[in-house]
């Protein structure tokens, strides 16, 4: 075995997948044989989570089934409303509230005793987690606005009950399609580390709650999901700044910062969900008249890419460069923005999950030991 250390895990191939597939220098990604760009234009998030979870493009009747029982599944117990009270009242970060919730609802789970290694015990679990997600986060939302919580309707669609929950009004058509297509594209994107820390925790046979929760902690983290948020507050930062954005921009990089929405460990050029992203943010731009966020962000981009050396470095824009504005065009709160990602990524996790445990070995790296060998014993009381 070589000890060579392979810092951030680099390269390293750890599991066979069926789910996705990225080409980092094409700036591809695949979910089982189909393209990003087409389910982001045809699939709803539903469609795209049967997809993942079943393994083919479901038929219209397989969708309506499988749409109504995840419906079924939207609403959460009081205990999990009085808990975000709390936290709420506690001025809690909503991706924290989200973690604690997340775990909260294996107490009402009708199969907790299941056995970790059915793949299928593991499909289910993970359709009511992701079915309760956006209540958790509405009702957290509103809770912190000092508003009461809405109770979710079976007969609107994923994307359009979070939105309805969240203002308790119907969404128009454009909002519900953005963010629908939204979570299209965030639903899964390989090992990545929270993908990855649901992964390790499943191999270990913990409970599909415990592997969602390890998920949304490694999501929370601002090199990862993170990042859409500080895209935003970056933007903002550059707007309250008086400065121009490519000042702004060259100011922070003197100063060592790294600028959030840009690099990628797989791909070397821009993400393509970035792409998709980018576009929507323009055209809602456009249709509000208001295309200065969109905006901002296209000159930090051509200015790192085309005269500050980001190509030939291989840093790009990555899916939280445009994410941030396409939600603060839908008017939704900034620190919501991880927690959305979270309702989306979940939808992978479980998928994931669900293959770990399937084909199950438990994740067991190594170290490189660095420290003394030897070390001479002490007393306590002559140290
Ligand atoms: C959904 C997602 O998780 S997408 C990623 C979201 N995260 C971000 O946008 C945060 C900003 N980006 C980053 O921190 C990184 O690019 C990561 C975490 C995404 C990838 O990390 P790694 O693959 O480990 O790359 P690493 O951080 O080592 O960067 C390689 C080099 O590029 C530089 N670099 C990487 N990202 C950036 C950036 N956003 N701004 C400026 N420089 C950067 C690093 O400083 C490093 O330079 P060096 O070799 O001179 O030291
Ligand atoms: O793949 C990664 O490392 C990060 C990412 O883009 C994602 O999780 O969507």
């Amino acid at each position: 075995m070589s000890g060579e250390v392979q810092k951030g895990l680099e390269g390293v191939v750890v599991a066979e997948s069926q789910l996705s597939y990225i080409d980092g220098d094409e700036g591809l990604l695949i979910y089982r044989g189909h393209d990003i760009e087409t389910l982001a234009a045809e699939a709803t998030y539903e469609e795209v989570l049967y997809l993942l979870w079943h393994g083919s493009l479901p038929t219209a009747d397989e969708l309506s089934e499988f749409t109504a029982t995840m419906a079924e599944e939207r609403t959460i117990d009081d205990s999990v409303l009085s808990t975000l009270a709390d936290l709420a009242a506690a001025d809690e970060e909503p991706m924290a509230a989200l973690r604690t919730a997340t775990s909260m609802l294996s107490a009402a789970d009708p199969e907790s005793d299941a056995d970790p290694a059915d793949g299928e015990a593991t499909l289910r679990k993970g359709r009511r987690i992701t079915a309760k997600i956006p209540t958790v986060l509405a009702a957290y939302q509103r809770l912190r606005d000092g508003d009461e919580p809405v109770d979710p309707r079976e007969d609107l669609s994923h994307a359009g009950n979070f939105l309805y929950m969240l203002t308790g009004a119907e969404p128009d058509d454009v909002a519900e399609e953005t963010l629908d297509m939204a979570l299209t594209l965030h639903a899964d994107h390989g090992l990545n580390a929270s993908t990855f820390a649901s992964m390790v925790v499943a191999s270990t046979l913990a409970d599909t709650y415990a592997s969602v929760t390890a998920g949304v902690g490694a999501l929370s983290g601002s090199l990862h999901g993170g990042a859409n948020q500080d895209v935003m507050e970056t933007l903002i930062e550059v707007e309250e700044s008086a400065k121009d954005p490519v000042e702004w921009v060259t100011d922070a990089l003197d100063n060592g910062r790294k600028i959030p929405g840009f690099g990628h460990r797989v791909y070397n050029v821009k993400d393509p969900r970035a792409v998709i992203l980018e576009e929507k943010s323009r055209d809602l731009g456009d249709a509000s008249g208001e295309r200065k966020w969109y905006d901002h962000a296209n000159r930090i981009e051509e200015y790192l890419i085309e005269e500050a050396g980001f190509r030939e470095k291989g840093l790009a824009p990555n899916v939280d460069f445009y994410s941030g504005t396409v939600y603060y065009q839908l008017g939704l709160p900034v620190d919501m923005f991880t927690p959305i990602f979270a309702m989306s990524r979940v939808g992978g996790w479980v998928a994931h999950i669900s293959e770990q445990v399937e084909n199950n070995r438990i994740f067991r790296p190594r170290a490189k030991y660095t420290g003394e060998k030897e070390a001479e014993w002490v007393p306590i009381e002559e140290r």
